[in-house]
């Protein structure tokens, strides 16, 4: 069972709670934290999350990450459309993740519909607003080995 988590979130989320509600919803991410802070205590899960509007700094605490994070759930964002770094990160330090997107990418504009992402990730979840990192969560929970000693 998965001992340490990394939440990521990539450009705009900050925004949540304000930013296009009618697709996003009014959970601001400060909630989001929160709860998924009290559902990790409630796992004896270790948790840390980073929201960031600038590639190359998620990708630095992707590289940050290995050893010391058995699994990462990662909503991207709009790099999720755009970023061969950001997949290149998550391959290489070798950590698995889950991708998150809170809005169904596939009912929505053409150029959302691809992911660089998803064929390397564990599991996709898209649709289920922000529902959606708690159910990542409870499946890295239950479905996530540790690897070797990896700690926070
Ligand atoms: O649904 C979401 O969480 C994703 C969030 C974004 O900011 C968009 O750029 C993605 O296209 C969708």
């Amino acid at each position: 069972m998965a001992k340490s988590i990394l939440l990521i979130n990539g450009p705009n989320l900050n925004l949540l709670g304000t930013r296009e509600p009618s697709i996003y919803g009014t959970t601001t991410l400060p909630d989001v934290i929160d709860s998924a802070t009290a559902q990790c205590d409630r796992l004896s899960i270790k948790f840390t999350h980073i929201q960031s509007n600038h590639e190359g700094v998620l990708v630095d605490r992707i590289h940050e990450a290995r050893g010391h994070v058995d699994a990462i759930v990662i909503n991207p964002g709009a790099l999720t459309h755009t970023s061969v770094a950001l997949r290149d990160a998550l391959v290489g330090v070798d950590i698995p993740f889950v991708e998150v997107h809170i809005s169904n990418i596939h009912k929505r504009e053409a150029f959302r519909h691809h992911s660089y992402l998803s064929d390397k990730a564990e599991a996709v979840i898209c649709g289920l607003g922000v529902f959606g990192y708690e159910a990542a969560i409870d499946w890295v929970a239950k479905y996530v080995e540790v690897k070797g000693n990896a700690r926070l």
